[in-house]
């Protein structure tokens, strides 16, 4: 687990890595960039390289790349742009140490601009985590027209204009990078889908700022790139980890419920019971032989709410519809749980649709929207800043833990915590991934698990189960069954 920390946060962590290493700032500019430099060539190997640097530290970052390029014999031409008058300290020492070995050009108007070589990649350190503004003039200008140069765009730290933890205002002008190499910690930028094309194949590159102060700092963001799990216990016995109820399943989607009830049995529950409507008994007890099965008198759909007493956690929602028995059934449920359920697909629906249903949730329940469903709980936001600061509002309000689901799931908890999940690609963007991390949350509640606990680990292992499914069949073949094969404990 990594913390996300905001500008400043970076600007401290710097400050105290130099003060306790101890380490002298122009040093920790070398060492970054030697890290830098190192990566860049594991990436490009038999390219030049063009730099464009600004006059803050990103621009030092880059001009010590750019003698440290040149001191292993490679083709560099470096350019800076004088946007101002200023620059930083660290920034004169290395443009003094590299234009002792060679010719630091520099860009005052357009018509300084190079003609760029077709075997060169562009390195971009014209302004990292210190941009506190749009850019306008001679910057604006070398952005896009290095924007427009189709060779390939490597940023240091962040992409220049692009700020790390903001949304970006009005139309501003932003380097569009094929890949981010950035220092220590992944930033909050990176992991909005507004700002993809702002930030292309991002990494941390480790530079040894000081992990005490990320230890002893405060921050509501976090990168989740592991987990841990608990042992389990050696003398145990199926009532060790929980009996789990899915109330799932329509007529037509007897399928969903499958595929939830076998990821739950393959995420270690001791005993799952399924609760479905009677079209879907022999279809569950065939294909699910582990689980037990209890039907609803309705044929079609859920309509009565089960006794929920032994169930140590619920599972509602995949496949569920929603006609009206089926919305009195939910309602009887969230009135009779009395611990938290994990909420998805129609349940959320149908919560969206009948609002009085909200306050019925019961605290520390899990809701896994996708974005329509999301949409249909909060409304509509302006930007991806803001609708994590209105699922923030609800998670809190509700005392739930909510789900946003894509590329990066955050996780939000009724705490104002947020956890961006690391694992998953885009194959498991298909009808039934979300069946089965239902399956999985609902398996580690059962287990034990706090809700936040299990949202985070379930995210994670659905998204690292989906990343091996992917490895062997491809995106575009695998199945969310494939999940299910892959779940590994
Ligand atoms: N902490 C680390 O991990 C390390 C970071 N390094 C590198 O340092 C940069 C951050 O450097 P910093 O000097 O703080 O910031 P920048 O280089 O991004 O910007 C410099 C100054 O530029 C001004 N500014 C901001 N926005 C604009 C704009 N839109 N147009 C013009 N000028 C702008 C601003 O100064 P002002 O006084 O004008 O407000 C900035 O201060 C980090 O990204 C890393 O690359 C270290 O090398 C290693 C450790
Ligand atoms: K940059």
């Amino acid at each position: 687990m990594k913390k996300i920390f905001d500008a400043q946060q970076i600007r401290n962590w710097d400050a105290y890595t130099i003060a306790q290493e101890p380490i002298t700032s122009i040093d920790l500019m070398e060492r970054a960039s030697e890290a830098f430099t190192d990566r860049l060539l594991s990436l490009f190997s038999d390219t030049d390289f063009t730099i464009f640097c600004g006059k803050g530290n990103n621009g030092g970052d880059g001009l010590a790349i750019a003698r440290i390029l040149a001191s292993m014999n490679k083709k560099v031409e470096v350019y800076v742009i004088e946007y101002s008058a200023q620059a930083s300290a660290d920034f004169l020492i290395n443009y003094d140490r590299l234009a002792k070995i060679t010719t630091v050009h520099t860009i005052s108007s357009l018509k300084d601009f190079p003609v760029i070589g077709q075997n060169s990649v562009v390195v971009d350190a014209i302004l990292g985590s210190g941009v506190n503004r749009p850019v306008e003039g001679i910057l604006k200008d070398v952005i896009q027209k290095i924007n427009q140069s189709k060779l390939p765009i490597i940023s240091v730290d962040i992409a220049s204009g692009l700020y790390v933890s903001q949304p970006i205002a009005g139309d501003n002008t932003i380097i569009c990078p094929d890949y981010t190499l950035t220092f220590e910690a992944p930033k909050l930028a990176f992991l909005m889908p507004q700002n993809l094309q702002y930030v292309g194949e991002w990494e941390c590159v480790p530079i040894g700022l000081s992990s005490k102060y990320a230890q002893n700092t405060i921050t509501s963001y976090f990168w989740t790139d592991m987990v841990s799990l608990k042992k389990r216990a050696k003398f145990s016995h199926k009532g060790t980890f929980g009996h789990a109820l899915l109330a799932v399943g329509s007529y037509g989607s007897i399928g969903a419920a499958v595929l939830s009830a076998k990821a739950c049995l393959r995420s270690g529950v001791g005993l799952l019971t399924t609760y479905i409507p009677s079209c879907g008994y022999q279809i569950m007890q065939a294909s699910v032989p582990e689980a037990m099965c209890q039907t609803d008198p309705a044929e079609k759909e859920l309509s009565i709410c089960p006794n929920l007493e032994k169930y140590t956690v619920i599972g509602v929602g995949c496949g569920l519809g929603k006609s009206n028995k089926t919305k009195a059934f939910l309602k009887a449920i969230l009135q009779q749980a009395k611990s938290p359920i994990v909420l998805d697909a129609d349940a959320l629906n149908i919560i969206a649709e009948e609002s009085n249903l909200l306050e019925l949730i019961p605290p520390k329940s899990i809701l896994t929207p996708h974005p329509k469903e999301l949409q249909r709980l909060i409304g509509a936001w302006e930007n991806d800043f803001d609708k994590l600061e209105k699922v923030k509002v609800f998670s809190q309000k509700y005392d739930c833990i909510v789900l946003i689901k894509g590329m990066y799931t955050a996780i939000v908890l009724p705490n104002q915590e947020v956890y961006f999940n690391s694992t998953g690609n885009a194959g498991m963007a298909t009808g039934g991934s979300g069946d089965v991390l239902t399956g999985i949350i609902t398996a580690l509640i059962a287990q034990g698990y706090s809700s936040e606990e299990a949202a985070i680990i379930g995210v994670f292992k659905h998204g690292e189960a989906g990343d091996m499914a992917a490895q062997e069949r491809g995106q575009m073949a695998m199945l969310p069954s494939d999940i299910i094969e892959k779940l590994r404990w």
